[in-house]
C-alpha cells in the first residue's frame, strides 16, 4: 500500500486549535477541502458570520478565514457528513483537567476524545487516517484504536496518528504559518509509517521537510506534554528568582538576562510575570503529574508538581504585596486591574493570573475596578461567579466594576494593577492617570512592562515584580 494522497479533511472541534490549525491548512493547500465541525452551533455560526465576527480573537485569523472560507474552508455543525466524506480527521477537542472521579484536579478529560472517536466509527464507511491534535495523555492513541476497531465496519480501517500542536495563543498565526517543528507520531509499521508520510505531505505544503519531524506514537504523545512542562517551568524558576530579588535589592530584569546570555539556556520565557495563565500549562502539567503517579514514580510527580505550586505561590504573593503595601489592607479602596485575559493578543481567559488576584482582592473587600481592552464582559462575570462560589453575580458586582477604558478604571483608584502585557498599558498617558487616581497613587507592575522610572517621576509609588527596594 502507498500513502494516501489526502483531499478531504475533516476537523472534529472548532475551538481555539481546530479552528486557526484547519483554517492555516485550508490556506496553504487550496487542493485540500477542508470542513471543521462542531456541536457548538453559536461557534459555528460565528465561524460562519457575514462580518467575520469570529469566534476567538487572535492576530491575522480573520485575514486567513476571508482568504480560505467558502472555497476550500467550510464550517458547520454536520459532524457525520464531515467524518463520511474526509479520507483524514483531525480530532480537535477539549481535554480539560477532570473535575470529578478518578484522577479528579489532575487527568485530562478524555471524555470529549472518546465520543469523538466512537463517532468516527459508527460513521465512518471507508478507511480514515484518524489524528489526535487534542493534548492527550502517553497511549491514549492505543485507547482509540481499541473503540474504533472495535465499533467499525466491515473493510474500513483506521490508522491512527499523534501530531500534537505547539501553536501560543496571540501569535497562532505566525506559529502556524512558521512552525519551529510540526510532530509526526506513528505505529512504526509500513501502514502507521504510510498514513504518517499523507500527514507530512499535507504540511509540506509550506513547511520545510526538516522541520517536520517523525517519530513513535508514544514520543509524540509526550513531548507535548513535556515541552509544556519545560516551558513552565522556566516561568516558575524565573518567578522563583523574583522572590529573591525583591528581598535581597537584585532586579530580575537582569538576572534573567545574564543568565539567558548563555547560550545553552537562552532568552526566551524567561519573563517573570505575576504567575503564567492558560488553558495549557496548569492542565497538562497536572496530567503529567497524575501520569507520574499512575506510574508509581512519586519523585517524578512531586517534581513536576512543584512547577504549579510555586505558580500558585507567585500571585498569592503578588495579591499579598498589594495589600501589605497599601498599609495592610485594601477594605473599601479602590484598585484598578488593568488586564484579564491570561496574556496579550488574545480574549482567552482560561486560568488567567488575573482572575486569581481578583477573587483575593474581593475577599479583602476591596472595590476592584476591571479593564481589558479584548474580553467580553460576560465571559468575566462567568469567570468570576466560577472562583468565588456560592456569590451571586448581584454581590459580586457590589464589589466590582467592568470599565470600558484604563482611564475609566484608574479614576479615584489608590492603586494601579497590571495583571495582563497588552501594549496599550504601555501608551497610556500615566501623568494623566495620576492626576484623576487618589494620592498616594500605587502601581504595581505584575508584567514589567511599564519604566517605572518614568512613573516614580511623576510622583507614581511603583512596585515592580522581581525588583528590591533595597
Ligand atoms: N488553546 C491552545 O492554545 C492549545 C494549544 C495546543 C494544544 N491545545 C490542545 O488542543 C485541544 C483543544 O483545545 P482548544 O483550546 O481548541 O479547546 P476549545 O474548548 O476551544 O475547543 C474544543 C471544541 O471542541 C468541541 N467539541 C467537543 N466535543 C466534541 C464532539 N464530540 N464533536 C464535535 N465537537 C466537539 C467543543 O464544542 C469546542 O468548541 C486540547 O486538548 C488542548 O489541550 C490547545
Ligand atoms: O516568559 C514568560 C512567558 C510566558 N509567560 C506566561 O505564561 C503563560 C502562557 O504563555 P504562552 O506559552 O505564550 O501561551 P499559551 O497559548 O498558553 O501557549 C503554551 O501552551 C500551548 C498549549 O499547549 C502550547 O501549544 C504552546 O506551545 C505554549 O507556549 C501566559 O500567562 C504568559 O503571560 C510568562 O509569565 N513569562
Amino acid at each position: 500500500m502507498a500513502p494516501v494522497k489526502v483531499s478531504k479533511i475533516c476537523c472534529i472541534g472548532a475551538g481555539y486549535v481546530g479552528g486557526p490549525t484547519c483554517a492555516v491548512i485550508a490556506l496553504k493547500c487550496p487542493h485540500i477541502q477542508v470542513t471543521i465541525v462542531d456541536l457548538n452551533q453559536a461557534r459555528v455560526d460565528a465561524w460562519n458570520s457575514p462580518d467575520f465576527k469570529l469566534p476567538i480573537y487572535e492576530p491575522g485569523l480573520e485575514d486567513v478565514v476571508r482568504q480560505a472560507r467558502g472555497r476550500n474552508l467550510f464550517f458547520s455543525t454536520n459532524v457525520d457528513k464531515a467524518i463520511l466524506e474526509a479520507d483524514l480527521i483531525f480530532v480537535s477537542v477539549n481535554t480539560p483537567t477532570k473535575k470529578s472521579g478518578v484522577g479528579a484536579g489532575f487527568a485530562a478529560d478524555l471524555n470529549y476524545v472518546e465520543l469523538a472517536t466512537r463517532r468516527i466509527a459508527a460513521v465512518a464507511e471507508s478507511n480514515k487516517i484518524v489524528v489526535e491534535k487534542s493534548t492527550v495523555p502517553c497511549r491514549t492513541a492505543e485507547s482509540m484504536r481499541t473503540i474504533l476497531e472495535a465499533n467499525s465496519k466491515p473493510n474500513c480501517r483506521f490508522d491512527i496518528l499523534s501530531n500534537p500542536e505547539f501553536l501560543a495563543e496571540g501569535t497562532a498565526i505566525a506559529d502556524l504559518f512558521s512552525p519551529d517543528r510540526v510532530l509526526i507520531g506513528s505505529l512504526q509499521t509500513s501502514e502507521g509509517l504510510d498514513a504518517s508520510k499523507s500527514l507530512a505531505d499535507v504540511y509540506a505544503n509550506w513547511v520545510p521537510t526538516e522541520r517536520i519531524l517523525t517519530v513513535g506514537l508514544w514520543s509524540s504523545e509526550l513531548s507535548k506534554l513535556a515541552a509544556n512542562a519545560m516551558l513552565a517551568q522556566r516561568i516558575s524558576s524565573v518567578n522563583a528568582l523574583s522572590a529573591i530579588c525583591e528581598a535581597t535589592g537584585a532586579n530580575i530584569d537582569e538576572v534573567a538576562h545574564a543568565v539567558g546570555f548563555d547560550s545553552r539556556i537562552g532568552p526566551k520565557f524567561l519573563r517573570a510575570s505575576v504567575g503564567f495563565g492558560g488553558s495549557c500549562f496548569q492542565k497538562d502539567i497536572l496530567n503529567l503529574v497524575y501520569l507520574s503517579e499512575s506510574l508509581h514514580l512519586p519523585e517524578v510527580a512531586a517534581y513536576w508538581r512543584q512547577v504549579v505550586e510555586m505558580n500558585e505561590y507567585q500571585k498569592r504573593r503578588f495579591a499579598k504585596t498589594v495589600v501589605d503595601t497599601l498599609f495592610k489592607t485594601i477594605t473599601g479602596k479602590r484598585i484598578a486591574v488593568l488586564g484579564f485575559a491570561f496574556k496579550a493578543d488574545t480574549g482567552d481567559t482560561r486560568e488567567s493570573a488575573s482572575i486569581t488576584l481578583i477573587k483575593d482582592f474581593y475577599a479583602e473587600k476591596a472595590l476592584v475596578r476591571v479593564y481589558d481592552p479584548q474580553v467580553e464582559h460576560e465571559q468575566i462575570w462567568m469567570d468570576l461567579t466560577e472562583a468565588i462560589p456560592g456569590t451571586p453575580v448581584d454581590s459580586i458586582k457590589k464589589q466590582v466594576t467592568l470599565c470600558p477604558s484604563v482611564l475609566e478604571a484608574c479614576e479615584g483608584a489608590e492603586a494601579v494593577v497590571i495583571a495582563t502585557e497588552w501594549k496599550e498599558f504601555k501608551e497610556v498617558d500615566w501623568a494623566q492617570v495620576y492626576s484623576k487616581m487618589e494620592k498616594p497613587a500605587f502601581v504595581f507592575d505584575g508584567r514589567m512592562i511599564l519604566d517605572a522610572d518614568a512613573l516614580t517621576k511623576i510622583g507614581f509609588k511603583v512596585t515592580t515584580i522581581g525588583r528590591g527596594s533595597v
